[in-house]
């Protein structure tokens, strides 16, 4: 079966878009996977589908699979891509656009200027809202937030985190120097700790200003990226909770700068969208060769 699909990116975190309206596309775990490896795919941190909604008030469904193939709650990056690609598809002209993920729905606009914004939907703060088990654990009480110390492995040493949903779960651990901090040992550690029932994504989180951060991500089911927009989110809205950042804050990633306002109910996401090209692929002798 050939498939159309678009390559994209939001601030270097890439995605392969499939638009699953105008095409018969049913998305396994397998074929995700395929698609999203970099050697013997596509390549891409998330697979991205477009489809009709389920939700009476929504204009199209916003799915999204992790690299590794599973299907996960929302995407920040991808969801301003999403709205470009319903945009330059011709799938409708909306503007904004009411997209239903899994917890509801976000609203996406696309402005003149090539910047996408995005209501990215609720934030949520408890263990039980990241599948967390924080039996036992050291606490700290930071102004509005509560650090949690997560044991990790000998060579990763310890952390003290906060837990955000944004949909999906992050842990936000606030470091010197992102450049410089292990990540790439510490950033598995968390993603897979025994005590996030449903994984995580792990950010670290660096403080250059009340108004400004650096951040790496490594994500629940990708690895590290570029960026991640749910990411800026959960680090912007911790920070903002522990009393140490304000509305709006200047999210720096790898890929690129996202700016991201709350004011306690309402998140906001901005950032970029690009397209890179567009494909067809063989879905069928795709996934046979893997
Ligand atoms: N890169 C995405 C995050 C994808 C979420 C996924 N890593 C998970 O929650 O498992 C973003 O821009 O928000």
């Amino acid at each position: 079966m050939i498939w159309n699909f678009t390559k994209m990116h939001g601030a270097g975190n890439d995605f392969v878009v499939l638009d699953g309206v105008r095409q018969s596309i049913e998305l396994t775990p397998v074929r995700a996977r395929a698609l999203a490896d970099r050697h013997f795919g596509v390549g891409a941190d998330q697979i991205l589908l477009v489809e009709n909604p389920l939700h009476p008030d929504a204009d199209f469904r916003y799915r999204i699979f992790n690299a590794d193939g599973g299907e996960v709650e929302h995407c920040g990056n991808g969801a301003r891509c999403f709205v470009r690609f319903v945009h330059e598809q011709g799938l409708s002209r909306r503007n904004p656009l009411r997209a239903e993920i899994s917890t509801g729905l976000i609203v996406l606009h696309e402005a003149d200027d090539g910047q996408v914004s995005a209501d990215m939907g609720r934030t949520a703060f408890t263990p039980p809202d990241l599948a967390f088990d924080p039996a036992g654990l050291d606490t700290r009480g930071c102004s509005e937030d509560t650090l949690y110390r997560l044991d990790l492995p000998p060579e990763a040493g310890e952390v003290w985190c906060s837990l955000v949903a944004i949909s999906n779960p992050h842990a936000v651990v606030q470091v010197d120097d992102v450049d410089t901090h292990p990540v790439a040992r510490q950033g598995p550690a968390i993603e897979s700790h025994p005590r996030f029932a449903q994984r995580v994504n792990a950010g670290f989180m660096q403080v250059i200003d009340r108004r400004h951060i650096r951040l790496r991500v490594y994500e629940r089911g990708a690895g590290e990226t570029l960026a991640c927009g749910t990411g800026a989110c959960a680090a912007a809205v911790a920070g903002i909770r522990r009393g140490l950042l304000d509305s709006p804050v200047r999210v720096d990633t790898r890929g690129g700068a996202l700016q991201i306002d709350w004011d306690g109910q309402v998140l906001r996401m901005q950032g970029p969208a690009t397209t890179v090209f567009h494909g067809q692929i063989d879905i069928d002798a795709l996934t046979a060769t893997l």
